[in-house]
Order: C-alpha cells, then structure tokens, then sequence
C-alpha cells in the first residue's frame, strides 16, 4: 500500500523525500492520492506531467479545508486543464469556495474570482514596475538598498492580481539594480542596530493552531494578540479548520454578524467553585484582551451548573480579580440565566430524534467501553414524556439522564445533556432539579450571548466536534472554538479541591493566603497586576501545556517593584545602638534626613522624611562583633559601618551583654562620611520607628510537582513545608510607612519587597514579604 502511494506521489513530481514525509501523513497522503486519482481523469501523471500541475496538485492537498472537499473535483479539473496555473490562482480559488460554502458554485464568479484566462504579460509587469519605481525615485536614491522593496512588491500585487510573484520580484529587482547601480560598501555596511528584544520562547511542544508561540519583551498582552494571534475575522466562521456547515450555517452567521454589529465577541467563563488562580490570569487575558485589541467586547459569564458548588463570595472575588488584572466585563452573565431557552433546545432535540432519556447507571457509564444504551432507539414521544417528568421531579436522582447521540473525538458515546439533582441552585433556587452539563451548556450559551471566538483550554478540542454537533442540531448560530494552552507553574496545587483541603488542615489561612498561587493571593503578597499580566505575556501565547517555576514570576514582579515601590528602611531584628557623641546641638530634638524614595534613579525627585536620634536601631545580622570571615563588610566591634543616607559612619564604643551573655545593646560614636575612610559597607536603621508585624514566606512546597505520586508519594499534604510562613511580631519600620494603605508596596532597603497586608489596623501595619531583592536560589 504504502509502495502504491509512494509511486502516486512520486508521479506528480514530488521527490522521494518528500513523498516519504508525505506518506507519514495519512490524512494528507489519502486526501493527495484521490486528488491523483482524479487529475488522472484528464492528464496522465508520470513522465511528462506539467510540473506546475503536480506542484498545485500538492498545494491543493496541503490546503483544502474539510468544508469544501465536495469541490475538490472541480478544483483538480481547473488545474489539470491549467485553467488555475499558478499558486495565487489556486489560493484564490479555494478562497473562493470557502467564501461560497453551501450555495452551488457560479461557474462564471467562480473563474473570475480565481483569475481564470487572467494572463499578465511580461510588459505589463514591465510598465508597472517602472512606474511605482518612478513614484518611489527619490525615496529610493536617498535610503538606497535600505529602502524597504516590500512595500513595492505589496502594491504590485495588488496591482497585477494574478501576475507571477517570482517574476514581479525578479523585475523589481532588475530596475531597482538599473536604478541604484550595484551595492556599495556603505550598503553592505551592518547598520548599526537596536538591541534586539530578547524573546522568551516557554513552549517546545506545539503552538495554538493559528499562533506564534512567542512574547517580545516590552510589549503587552494586547500588543501580542494583535500581532500574533491569527483568528479569524468576525463572520468568516465557516472558513475556520473543522467548521461544520449546513445548509442554515450562512443565514445564521449573517444574522450574527448583523445582531453584533461585526464586533468581536469573546467571554471568560469560570465556574463559581473557586478563586481564579494564575493559570486563569491568563484566560483572563486571552479572552478580555482579545476583545479589547480588536474594539470588541467580553462578557464575564460564570458558568454556574454545578449548583452543589456555587458560593456568592466566590462570584464576587472573581469579577474583583477581573478587574484587578485592569478588564471591565461587557457584561456578566451566568449559565443559568439561559436555564429556560437550554430547556427548550433539549426538547427541540428530543423532538428531532438526537437525544433520548436513558437509565443507564452512572457506575454503567464508567471504564473505556462502556454498553451502548438500550433506550437510544426509544420513541421520541417516550423521550419528550420523560424529560417532563425529569423537570417536574417524577424521577429520582441517578434514575434518568438526557442523552445526545453522538460520539465524541476520543470515542465517548452519546455524552449526557441533563442529569437530576434535587439540590437548590445559588441563583434560581428550586426552580429547576435538572441541570445541563458542560457538553450541553457551553456552546449553547455561546450561541445564544452572540461569540465569534469561544476560547478555550487545550483539554476542549476534543469537544470541539460536540460543540459544533450541538449548534448545528438544535439549529442555532454556531460560533468557533479556538484553544491556547495551560499555563501552569510548579512548587504550588491549584485546582480548588486541594486548595480547600489546604484551608480544612489549616496549612494556609484561606484562598487569599499569599503562599498560594491564586490571584487574591498573590495580590495580597504584593504582586501588581500588572506584572502578573507581563508575566502571562511573557509566557506567550502558545497552545502548548506552559508550566513553569515560581521564580521567573518572581523576577518579573521584582523588576516591576524596582521602579515602582519607594524606598523605605527596617530592621526585622532590631539591636539597639546608643549614639553617645551625637551631633545635634539640642540631643533630643532628632534631626530630619531627606531620603529619596528611589535612591537609585536621581531623576527621580520624591522623597521623605526619617528622623535620626540619638538612640537607633540597625539589624542584628548586620553586627558580629568578632569574626574571621573576611567578607563581613559590615559592623564589627573594630570595623566601621556607614548609615545609609545618613552621612554618617559610626564605630562601636561598648558592646552591653545581658546576664546571660546576650548582647543588649551597642554604644558608638559616629563621624561625618566626609571625614573619615569610606566604610565598606552602608547598612540600614531606624529611629523612633513603627513597630510592625513582618510576615515571612516561603515555598509552601517541597517538590516540584506535589500532585505527581511518583514525586510525593504520600500526595500533597505531606509535601507542605510547615515551616514556610515566619512571623516576626515586632518589626521596626521607618516613619515614612505610617499612613500606608493595604496593598501598598515598599523596598525595605537591603531587606526585600513588602506590601501591607489587609490584617494591618490602625497603629498596626502589617507587611508580607513579597519577594526578596534578590533570587533566593541564588542567595540560599
Ligand atoms: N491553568 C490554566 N491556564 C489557562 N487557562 C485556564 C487554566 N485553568 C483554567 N483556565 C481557563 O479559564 C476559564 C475558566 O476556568 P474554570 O474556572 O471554569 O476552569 P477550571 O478548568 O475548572 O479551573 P481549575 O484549574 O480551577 O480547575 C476556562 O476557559 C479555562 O479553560
Ligand atoms: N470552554 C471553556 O472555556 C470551559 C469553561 C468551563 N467553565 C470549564 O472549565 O469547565
């Protein structure tokens, strides 16, 4: 069989090469081998075979879309005729027939839109040439070969609609060579360039289907959907991969398109079961940015069908945290406000012989092969009775369920539409006892709300065919699922069950704990969102599972912080010094130190205010009071240490010890920077300071992975690191703090990034440490 093909593909000109890539194919060698079959109609294939024929033939193969392989005969009659003899005649006819679907083709419109009999002469290339170069004359002297020919190869295209690019651009390169004389060194000279964006590339597997998988640095969410995200445009559905069409498809999507007004209608659909998590951060991306990079509109539509799930606090925290991450929903919806048009289109169905109520048990249902059902063929009107009994609460939970018959990709036969549970829902409260699944909801919803692009997770595409299946039966406006991938990140759980469980054990304190990964979490830590929105950029747009490690969010949310969290100075672990020379002329009136917020960026003018007395207190870590390790720069009992900002160093006099040998205090005399040798090192202090509560956070994880048994054998609990929250009751923090609201974020200087926490009450701030200033990895 395989030798047949080759000898097929061979016959058209292909190389063996290529034939054996081909064959590896079985979809594209079956499609390309009928082609062969048919183009054998009218040419013999073999020696002697046109090789532009063969060539197109392939092309043909590569791109024909299933919506439009019933035209595939008259595609292979136009080429091996050579009616259609170059690739833009071929693009173009395929175009047209993804554009004309259902409606039986207009030969005429059909030759004219793919430029049959269009020939373009050598002269007329010629003479259009010479003309868009004269237009282009003195442009083209000045920047010389740097002039960006593209733009001339573009206009002539459009131009010369069916011409032969190769000969545009051969044509194009001949008169600018006339024009210009051949390259000189200046030309051939590198120019000098811009630093080149890095680009992260997170993704090997496979990108989404119609996406590049890479984010450019410095640009955002919108930026990369705009230049990266290739979906297709509003009303173009049928021409997407996989679209099905009826023959109510086009009136449909005409009236869509018309209801919507042509803009681009996305939704982000979460369930009400939970905190969105870093994960969604970027659904929430993908499907709010979309909109907003094409002038469109997202709704927020919580897909409420698990009635025994829904919590109102988590209805509210999810539109919170959509806003957070800076989108506004179009509108917000719920699954359930459909509840009565999904009833109606289940009976619809029923009515249409495609669902049926079955009893099959959900213990029947389980493993790979389960019996087909027994009820599948029962009489529509049995179905229709049954499924009014179901709404009315005549049947027990687990006793009768809505089938659809269909199978789904991985083989699942006819997956349930409704299923009974005699539990009150969240927002129509006893009003229904059976509610509809994903499978019957989702696109339904969809169709309903007006979405031209229903984006998704990865897991979905084997539910495409079931989406499309369903808008099809029940004769709805049928929208285009497109998925992206995952993202994920390691060292952390975050499906909501194992989040709960964490809560139930008091491992973490609740869903906002700033050890977990959930977005009020992180938020609480002190992650912007607009660094959680980079990092989701930076991730790119890839279709395949991207999962990564905690530290490159961490590197983002630093670099952020850097230029956005003032400075401040605190001592986690205070160790008073007596300053018994110190300069003010009235020893107890402080004196008032100007510290910049951003030290580091003089252009920067804000700063504040910090007093420095007499008595102050520096690090406990930053004094030893002997040691042999000639890399501590900082105060020993003989080695002097400068006060940031202070313009002071000072020198320790007397180090106090309590009874039992603890050091209580230090007295020093302090010098002016100016007049003595430049300590080597500069350390931060207080004086008169707040006293704070300091949260300190760790990995909540040990491994890598915490949910894979191979990795953590006794599942996640057991893999919590107990010791991963420290907190220091009593934390000195500079003045300029003090009227600090939650969330706001600071540097403690030489410390780590900290924001202040929800807890904190007047008098009693509280700071969670969001990340330290450096990578822990590295400092650890
Ligand atoms: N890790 C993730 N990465 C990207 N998108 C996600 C991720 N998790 C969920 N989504 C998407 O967010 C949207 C709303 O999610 P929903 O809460 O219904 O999903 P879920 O799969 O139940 O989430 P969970 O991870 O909590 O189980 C869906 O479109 C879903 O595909
Ligand atoms: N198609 C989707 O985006 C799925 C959303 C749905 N709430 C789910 O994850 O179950």
């Amino acid at each position: 069989m395989a030798e047949e093909l080759m000898k097929q593909f061979v016959s058209i000109g292909l190389s063996e090469s290529k034939a054996k890539e081909t064959l590896k194919n079985d979809a594209l060698s079956k499609t390309l081998s009928e082609l062969i079959v048919e183009t054998n109609k009218y040419v013999k294939t073999g020696n002697g075979l046109n090789k532009t024929i063969g060539k197109l033939i392939y092309q043909t193969a590569t791109t024909i879309k299933f919506q439009i392989r019933s035209h595939l005969p008259l595609v292979v009659e136009y080429i091996a005729k050579e009616k259609i003899d170059s690739e833009i005649k071929l693009s173009a006819a395929i175009d047209y027939l993804l554009s004309n679907p259902t409606a039986s083709i207009d030969i005429k419109a059909f030759e004219s839109s793919s430029g049959v009999g269009v020939t373009v002469s050598d002269q007329q290339i010629k003479d259009n040439v010479k003309s868009l170069i004269e237009k282009h004359k003195k442009d083209l002297i000045e920047n010389r070969y740097r002039f960006n020919c593209g733009l001339l190869l573009g206009q002539l295209k459009k131009d010369l609609k069916f011409a032969d690019g190769k000969a545009i651009k051969t044509e194009v390169d001949r008169q600018v060579l006339e024009l210009l004389g051949p390259k000189n060194e200046k030309d051939l000279a590198k120019p000098v360039k811009e630093k080149a964006n890095k680009v992260v590339n997170v993704a090997k597997n496979q990108s989404t289907d119609n996406c590049d998988d890479t984010a450019d640095n410095g640009i955002d969410f919108i930026e990369l959907l705009k230049s990266k995200a290739h979906l297709h445009k509003v009303g173009d559905n049928y021409k997407t991969d996989g679209y099905v069409i009826t023959d109510k498809s086009m009136d449909l999507i005409a009236k869509h398109v018309k209801e919507i007004g042509g803009k681009v209608m996305t939704r982000f659909p979460p369930e009400p079961n939970g905190i969105l998590h870093i994960g969604h951060a970027k659904a929430v991306n993908v499907n709010f940015g979309y909109a907003k990079a094409f002038n469109g509109c997202c709704y927020l539509r919580y897909d409420d069908t698990n009635p025994e799930k829904e919590e109102e606090r988590f209805v509210r925290e999810i539109k919170e945290m959509v806003e957070w991450l800076g989108y506004k929903p179009f509108k917000i919806t719920h699954s359930s406000d459909y509840f009565d048009q999904l009833y109606e289109y289940a009976v619809h169905l029923i009515r249409k012989d495609l669902a049926y109520v079955c009893h099959q048990k959900q213990e029947e249902l389980k493993g790979f092969n389960p019996p087909p059902s027994p009820w599948r063929t029962r009489p529509v009107v049995e179905s229709l009775k049954l499924f009014e009994d179901m709404r009315k609460g005549k049947l027990a939970e687990g006793e009768a369920t809505l089938r659809m018959k269909l199978t789904l990709e991985e083989g699942k036969q006819d997956p349930v539409a409704y299923r009974i549970r005699y539990i009150e829902h969240h927002r129509t409260g006893n009003k229904w006892c059976i509610y509809p699944t994903y499978d019957f909801t989702h696109c339904l919803c969809d169709s309903i709300e007006n979405i031209t692009h229903s984006l998704c997770t990865k897991e979905f595409q084997t539910r495409r065919s079931s989406y499309y299946w369903l808008c099809n039966a029940v004769d709805a406006y049928c929208p285009v699922q497109w998925e992206y991938g995952r993202l994920n990140i390691n060292y952390t759980v975050v499906s909501k069950r194992k989040i709960a469980k964490l809560i139930d054990e008091k491992i973490v304190s609740d869903w906002d704990d700033p050890r977990l990964f959930t977005l009020t979490a992180l938020r609480r830590r002190g992650f912007p969102a607009e660094a959680v929105n980079s990092f989701v950029t930076k991730m790119g747009l890839t279709g395949a599972l991207t999962v990564v490690d905690p530290i490159m969010l961490d590197t983002i949310v630093r670099d952020n912080l850097n230029v956005t969290a003032p400075r401040a100075m605190a001592v986690l672990n205070p160790l008073k010094v007596r300053i018994t020379n110190f300069p003010s002329e009235t020893p107890l009136v402080p004196i008032y130190i100007e510290v910049p917020d951003f030290p580091s960026d003089p252009s920067i003018k804000s700063h504040h205010l910090v007093p420095f007395e007499r008595e102050i207190f520096i690090d406990r870590s930053d004094f030893a009071e002997e040691t042999t390790d000639k890399n501590f720069k900082r105060l020993t009992a003989k080695q002097r240490v400068g006060l940031k900002h202070s313009g002071y160093v000072i020198e320790v006099t007397k180090v106090v010890k309590t009874g039992g040998n603890e050091i209580e205090r230090l007295e020093a005399v302090c010098h002016k920077v100016s007049e003595v040798e430049k300590p080597k090192s500069f350390i931060q202090w207080v004086s008169t300071p707040i006293v704070c509560e300091v949260r300190l956070y760790e990995r909540l994880f040990n491994h890598k992975n915490p949910e894979d048994p191979n990795e953590v054998p006794n599942g996640f609990i057991s893999d919590c690191n107990r010791d991963s929250l420290t907190i220091i009751k009593e934390a000195f923090v500079d003045t300029s703090v003090k009227y600090a609201k939650p969330y706001d974020k600071f540097q403690f200087e030489r410390v780590g990034f900290f924001s202040v926490d929800p807890d904190s009450r007047l008098g009693r701030l509280v700071f969670n440490r969001t990340v330290l200033l450096k990578d822990s990895s590295t400092k650890n």
